[in-house]
């Protein structure tokens, strides 16, 4: 009823695992014979039935057999399978980049087949698409180039970027996702490689948020490299250059968000992956003017916080005891203190703003206090007094494994970026927890920058742990029938349905309260007894439905904050009359769902 008009090429109800055989609107398209076979948008391949194949000039071009989208499918889910197969047992990183291959070239090809499968299969292909493979494919990216993705501003567009912004052929644009490289996941400084985030992230949007893929543009903004391997590697793509610091790498940022504004002045900005300086800076310096946030100070933030909520219900805890929560944070960039702060909020909520949260906050010189010189202004607010660490004969800069002893924390929660630092010594300090049920989330990614493995984790802190990671660990059998779940604590859980939020209400600004509806929103997703399992997060299998959740409370609170100002057809008159369950179908009629369109020819 309140779906927004656009292109119909697979504008339909979200309906998983089925292939609906619903008539669907037909899809205007500008191109006619091969263009049309090269356009990954409209190809269909093998699948244009023979009455489009007259249409739109293809007859002779293919080979005369049509097979069906349900047929391609398979058979494309068959190849992939057998490429499992015939790499069983070969090095890990060659078979997952090998896997990133079969996909990309489908996305290359024929992006309705692709969604398809993505969106139908995304457990197990998201570890492809999106983190720990996105990793490798971002520090092999130069080598692995075939086909741009998206737009790339580099510093010599200075002053050229409001008219560069019109070469992207789409006359829309709802998402775009935006890098300057500086931070890869946990993998550091990756200059114009880092263009693989982005285009994963919005891949996670397709499939979990329902974004039109037309309308989806991912960001590499290239003000130089520090990396000095990648300025020496004759590959290298990006420009060789150091990277721009101060006023002048602000003014390009100035300048592509202007550039943005002024043609798609609704399309909201994610920032991604931007070194804590800059990604504080970019978030105060554009929150109130733009629709923008920044993914990993607080898409990070609201996973995380649902998560620590959860923990506290898994020990059988109410809610409100969250304010009693002795959590260890050990990392202090822009993902530790994003979650801090975000908790913060949350303990203030609860137990009023006198409360006096226990968290402990640690970087990579150790714990963090007023002693400290040089502290990150960030910082400040979670630096403990020396008043407040005497007691447990605590000091500046005390080590890891000294903190978690004598602070016998509920939760010990990894956002470093180096893999490993929850060792067998910090871990088993995990088992004197005060907690009954202690919490262990290695949140840093890839896979090998965990702050400790699953099977680490278990054996050493204990089987009655709940365990959280940022990319997926198979759940760990502890014997005796018993299974150590395994939580993926990502953002993907938030930042698709914060996106989707924002989209369909119009929201001019995404404000605080409009994330914390999102925190709450997936805090409240899971029942006591998965949350008794120590199931914190729901499968991956259910990101459409969650997200679905997530992006109305988004909407709801955008209303409620006033900054809903409609989107398409649909008014703030009208978003401010649907009752939840109605924002709740509203959100979901303008799900994308790929399927094949007739196409129609117009010169
Ligand atoms: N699971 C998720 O959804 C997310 C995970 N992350 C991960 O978090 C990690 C950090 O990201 P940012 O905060 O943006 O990076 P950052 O570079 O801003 O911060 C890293 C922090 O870790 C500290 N650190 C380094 N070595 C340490 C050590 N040995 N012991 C204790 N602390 C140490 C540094 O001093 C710094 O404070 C990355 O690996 C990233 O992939 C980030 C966002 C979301
Ligand atoms: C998941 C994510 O955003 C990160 O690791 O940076
Ligand atoms: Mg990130």
């Amino acid at each position: 009823m309140w779906r927004v008009a656009r292109c119909a090429a697979a504008s339909l109800r979200q309906s998983p695992r089925r292939f609906s055989t619903a008539i669907h609107g037909p899809c205007i398209v500008h191109k006619r014979g091969a263009d049309i076979l090269h356009d990954p948008w409209f190809n269909k391949d093998t699948g244009f039935p023979l009455t489009e194949r007259d249409r739109l000039g293809l007859r002779g071009l293919l080979p005369p057999r049509v097979i069906s989208f349900e047929h391609q499918y398979v058979r494309f889910m068959e190849s992939y399978q057998s490429l499992e197969k015939n790499t069983r047992g070969q090095h890990d990183n060659f078979v997952s980049l090998a896997k990133w291959r079969i996909l990309n070239r489908l996305h290359d090809r024929n992006e309705t087949l692709y969604y398809r499968v993505l969106i139908d299969n995304i457990k197990n292909f998201a570890p492809i698409i999106y983190t720990p493979t996105v990793g490798l494919v971002c520090q092999n990216y130069s080598g692995l180039f075939r086909r741009p993705r998206g737009m790339y501003f580099c510093a010599r567009d200075k002053g050229e970027m409001m008219s560069m912004i019109h070469n992207w052929p789409a006359q829309e644009v709802d998402m775009i996702v935006l890098t300057d490289g500086s931070r890869i996941l946990g993998l550091g400084d990756l200059g114009v490689q880092g263009i693989a985030i982005p285009i994963g992230k919005l891949d996670m949007y397709v499939a979990a948020a329902g974004i039109n893929p037309q309308r989806i543009l991912p960001v590499m903004l290239d003000v130089g490299t520090n990396n000095q391997k990648l300025l020496d590697d004759p590959l290298y793509l990006g420009l060789r250059q150091p990277r721009l610091e101060g006023e002048e790498y602000l003014s390009i940022v100035d300048e592509f968000m202007e550039a943005v504004h002024a043609r798609w002045p609704k399309a909201i900005v994610q920032f991604e992956d931007f070194q804590m300086k800059w990604a504080f800076e970019t978030l105060d310096r554009y929150r109130k003017r733009f629709c923008m946030f920044n993914d990993d100070i607080q898409g990070t933030a609201g996973v995380a916080l649902a998560g620590l909520l959860g923990t506290v219900r898994a020990q059988g805890r109410p809610l409100a005891d969250f304010a009693n929560q002795k959590i260890v944070v050990v990392g202090a960039g822009s993902a530790g203190l994003g979650v801090l702060k975000m908790a913060l909020q949350a303990v203030s909520r609860m137990a009023g703003p006198q409360a006096d949260p226990h968290f402990f906050l640690l970087d990579k010189d150790g714990l963090i206090t007023k002693e400290r010189k040089d502290i990150d202004p960030a910082a400040v607010p979670f630096a403990k007094t020396q008043g407040e660490i005497k007691g447990l004969g605590l000091s500046e800069g005390a080590s890891l494994t000294e903190v978690v002893k004598k602070v016998k924390p509920h939760v010990l929660l990894g956002l470093s970026g180096v893999g490993g630092v929850f060792n067998e010594e910090v871990l088993k300090a995990m088992r004197e927890s005060d907690s009954t049920k202690p919490a262990v989330f290695a949140m840093s990614n890839p896979t090998a920058n965990a702050e400790c493995t699953a099977i680490e984790a278990f054996k050493h802190a204990g089987e009655d742990i709940v365990f959280a990671s940022g990319s997926p660990f198979s759940d760990v059998n502890l014997g005796n029938g018993k299974i150590g779940h395994v939580n993926q604590a990502n953002n993907m859980y938030l930042f698709p349905g914060i996106g989707l939020g924002a989209l369909l209400s119009g929201a001019r600004i995404i404000t605080d309260r409009m994330l914390q509806a999102a925190a709450e929103c997936l805090a409240s997703y899971m029942t006591d007894e998965e949350i008794r399992r120590g199931v914190l997060y729901p499968s991956i299998d259910s990101i459409r439905d969650i997200t679905a959740e997530v992006g109305a409370a988004v909407l709801r609170t955008a209303v409620v904050e006033e900054v809903a100002e409609g989107h398409g057809e649909v008014g703030s008159k009208e978003l401010s009359h649907m009752s939840k369950e109605e924002t709740l179908q509203y959100v979901k009629d303008n799900m994308w769902y790929p399927v094949y369109s007739p196409l129609v020819h117009e010169k």
